[in-house]
């Protein structure tokens, strides 16, 4: 007698401890239970195997325990335990209970109708593939790879894990090893299998590990579209036609449809437009399902190119952008060692935008500014990929033809009282409502990033356009500095100009650096002639920018009230919908189960039979409705982002016109480096002829003939003495000098001029420190400059 807990008859093995009503799966060869470790408590599942058939499949599920017992691998299921149901002494193998069930039941859901979503998609590709990896290296052959034989486990994460489970068939082969029994599963079946184990027609008598790769190519399709690749109308049954499918499908074919009984297939090189991947992940795994499902072998994929393209899919490193002109979030999946024009090359094939008209804003920075264009996509920085990067169309006349996602008709209901199709109505009902569900989520998402590219592309133009500002204002700054430096070159130059009489009188050595400098004036006059001229250019940019600055500033308002519409309640209504739907299919499914109905709850059914119409017709008009508004706002964005772009032309021209600006500054930099150099080397030799002492010049003799250019130990000293040092004091007679009208003419002259050299040594002085000052003032604006404005 078996023990009975509350909830139902319980077994026991030694360590392990189930309940026959908590049954989780069933197949051909076993029946599954939850089970309990006893001292731990642990949840494990009980696989027990089929009691009547045990002798026929005790082989089997003793080398399925054998086997399972070899392997350890994260994505195979763990051998726990093996031990016999203490009651019956039925074999049990014990494994980790897999709480997400396996990938057949999860499809059989209606949220998986239209297949899996991309995130959990790549984790069972990644995780099969590594799973069918590990077996290959140990030479495993799985031989009934199918969904229901790739179980869901959730960690301590939450992360899920698939696992291969249900070795019942598998068979270790050395290699190359050809088989000859007949196992699998109809659906998954490779055709050359197909022929000999369900037409039971003579064929090649033996098979290779390569059987394998097929059911794997079925698995991922189902997976990724919720259909089976190849589907002959009726089902099972229609065995001749599904083969003809299988084996006569052509090379890169990877689905084949017979709809009408009879009626012709429909084969396809893509997956289906309902299918929920990305594009560019579409794009991915067609070639590798082409290579998977191939009956000619030559063109078949071994193993190992299988898995090595699975993995370049796995490792690729998944970029988020919206392209705002057709409000399309655009999914790339780029290597990890591609660079920033291969973004803008695979943007280009999916957008036709050129990527000379790409625009790719990181919010609201240019994104070749966030990334270097050499870098290595592998080391962005994380942000990089949380979907804040915007693709733009510079043409502002291209067309902007909004994407629209895919939609799907709901069944049309052909009245009939049958309970059982009834319930298929509702779960198709439903699979419908999920699909809707998923593309209004998305569209909330396009509907809200693309209401917030144009605050970005708005903040990138007036961003881009403050530098210049800055530009221009330091451009000011620094005529007005070069002004001032040819300003006090100018008198410097008049100044030596007029020294040149006295100069020539003295022994001065190095005079010709002073006539050099004071023969500079055409330079002078040619350089104060150009920065005139420029001063109408930077006006001219300058009221240019602050009218563009207005404009950008008059969007402000508008960008910030284009009708936007709250989505919030978007998602949550046709979420309410949907379960609406969800509760009618649990009711039908109720009423399936008692077979015969009460006339109540044949009244209960119509009235949810009507809520079901009622349901799907205000989805449909929900989203339609979600669309409209989409599309609206699409409208008055396209306009806004249409203006901003044309501003961002604009801007541009200003750019160029304020970087001449900046290069004839540069320019006119040079050529007062060039003459202030000139200068300090004219000024530089002052001091050999005055050293630090004051000069004056007096009468030598009392003829008013002959003077003395006096050098006196210091001004000071001079003046506060008034004593007069003779040394160094040279001789001067008239005879050297220009001819004056009378001695004391002459005398004032001498007089002057010893006061000018006096005053050209401070002034000289003065000079070199103003000018060395304004160079580096000019030096750090000009270096400003050169950075592109941050100062
Ligand atoms: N570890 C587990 N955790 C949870 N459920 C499980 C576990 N193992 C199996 N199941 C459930 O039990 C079902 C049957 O298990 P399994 O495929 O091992 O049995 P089988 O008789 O060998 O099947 P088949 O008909 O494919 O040969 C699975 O499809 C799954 O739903």
């Amino acid at each position: 007698m078996q023990p009975i807990g509350k909830s139902g008859p319980l077994s026991y093995s030694r360590n392990y401890v189930w309940n026959k009503k908590d049954c989780v799966g069933k197949g051909a060869t076993a029946e599954v239970f939850l089970g309990r470790h006893r001292q731990t408590g642990e949840n494990c599942a009980i696989k027990l195997f089929n009691v009547r058939e045990f002798m026929t499949l005790a082989a089997s599920s003793k080398r399925e325990i054998e086997l399972l017992g070899k392997l350890k691998h994260r994505n195979v299921i763990t051998f726990l335990a093996s031990e016999t149901e203490l009651s019956t002494g039925n074999e049990i193998l014990v494994t980790p209970y897999c709480q997400g069930g396996s990938l057949f039941s999860m499809l059989e859901q209606p949220q998986y109708a239209y297949g899996f979503p991309e995130d959990e998609f790549l984790i069972f590709l990644g995780d099969t593939s590594r799973g069918m990896e590990y077996l290959r290296s140990l030479g495993i052959t799985h031989r009934d790879i199918k969904p229901g034989n790739i179980m869901k486990f959730i960690d301590k994460s939450g992360r899920s894990v698939y696992k291969l489970t249900d070795f019942g068939a598998a068979r270790e082969l050395k290699d190359e090893e050809k088989f000859q029994s007949l196992y699998g599963t109809e659906e998954y079946l490779h055709p050359d299998m197909y022929q000999r184990a369900i037409l039971k027609e003579p064929g090649s008598q033996f098979f290779d590990a390569s059987v394998d790769l097929w059911s794997f190519g079925c698995t991922i399709y189902h997976v990724a579209t919720g259909q089976l690749p190849f589907q002959a109308h009726g089902g099972r049954i229609n065995t001749v036609v599904m083969h003809k499918i299988t084996s006569e499908k052509a090379s890169g074919v990877i689905s084949g449809i017979q709809t009408e009984p009879n009626g012709a297939i429909t084969w396809s090189k893509d997956l289906p437009n309902t299918c929920l991947l990305p594009q560019s992940l579409k794009k991915l795994l067609t070639p590798v399902l082409a290579g998977l499902m191939e009956t000619d072998k030559s063109k078949a994929w071994s193993f190992e190119q299988s898995f090595s393209h699975v993995k370049s899919i796995i490792s690729r490193k998944r970029m988020e952008i919206f392209y705002q002109a057709a409000c399309l979030e655009l999914i790339l999946y780029m290597r990890e060692d591609d660079k920033y024009c291969n973004i803008q090359e695979e943007a280009a094939q999916y957008t036709g935008v050129i990527p000379e008209n790409q625009l790719l804003l990181f919010r609201d920075k240019e994104f070749c500014n966030y990334v270097s264009a050499t870098e290595k996509i592998c080391n962005y920085p994380r942000k990089a990929f949380e979907g804040d990067i915007y693709l733009f169309n510079r043409d502002t006349l291209a067309e902007m033809n909004i994407y629209v996602p895919e939609t799907v008709p709901f069944p049309s209901r052909i009245p009939t009282s049958d309970l059982i199709e009834d319930v298929e109505l509702a779960k198709l009902r439903c699979s419908v409502a999920y699909f809707y569900e998923f593309h209004t989520e998305k569209v909330v998402r396009c509907q809200q990033r693309v209401k917030q590219s144009v605050f970005y592309l708005r903040d990138y133009i007036r961003d881009y356009l403050n530098p210049i500002n800055v530009w221009l204002t330091e451009t000011k700054k620094l005529k007005a500095e070069s002004e001032r430096t040819l300003g006090i070159l100018d008198s410097s130059l008049k100044l030596f100009g007029s020294m040149l009489p006295v100069l020539n009188l003295t022994s001065y050595k190095d005079i010709e650096k002073v006539v050099e400098f004071a023969n500079k004036q055409d330079v002078v006059d040619n350089l104060k002639g150009s920065l005139a001229k420029e001063d109408k250019r930077i006006n001219e940019i300058d009221v240019y920018l602050q009218v563009l600055l207005e404009k950008i500033k008059e969007q402000d308002p508008v960008v910030t009230s284009v009708g936007w519409q709250e989505e919030q309640f978007w998602v949550s209504t046709i979420k309410q919908f949907r379960l609406t739907i969800n509760g009618v299919l649990s009711t039908f499914r109720k009423h399936k189960r008692y077979g015969d109905l009460h006339p109540h709850e044949v009244f209960i059914h119509q009235a949810e039979m009507q809520k079901l119409e009622e349901s799907n017709l205000q989805i449909l008009s929900v989203f339609q409705g979600y669309l409209d508004n989409l599309k609206r706002i699409c409208g008055e964005v396209k306009k806004h982002s249409g203006l901003l772009l044309k501003h961002l032309t604009r801007a541009k021209k200003v750019e160029v016109n304020m970087k001449c600006v900046i290069d004839f500054h540069k320019e006119i930099d040079i050529r007062l480096g060039k003459l202030d150099e000139t200068y300090k080397e004219a000024a530089l030799t002052l001091p050999q002829l005055l050293g630090s002492h004051a000069i004056e010049v007096l009468p030598s003799k009392n003829d008013g003939n002959s003077f003395l250019v006096k050098q006196a130990a210091s001004t000071q000293e001079s003046t506060s003495k008034g004593k007069i040092s003779q040394c160094g004091a040279t001789d001067f007679t008239d005879k050297q000098l220009i001819s004056t009208p009378s001695p004391a003419s002459k005398s004032k002259m001498y007089c002057d001029l010893a006061r000018q050299l006096n005053e050209t040594r401070l002034e000289t002085e003065s000079t070199m420190k103003n000018l060395t000052e304004n160079k580096k003032g000019l030096e750090s604006i000009v270096t400003m400059l050169q950075n592109g404005g941050e100062c």
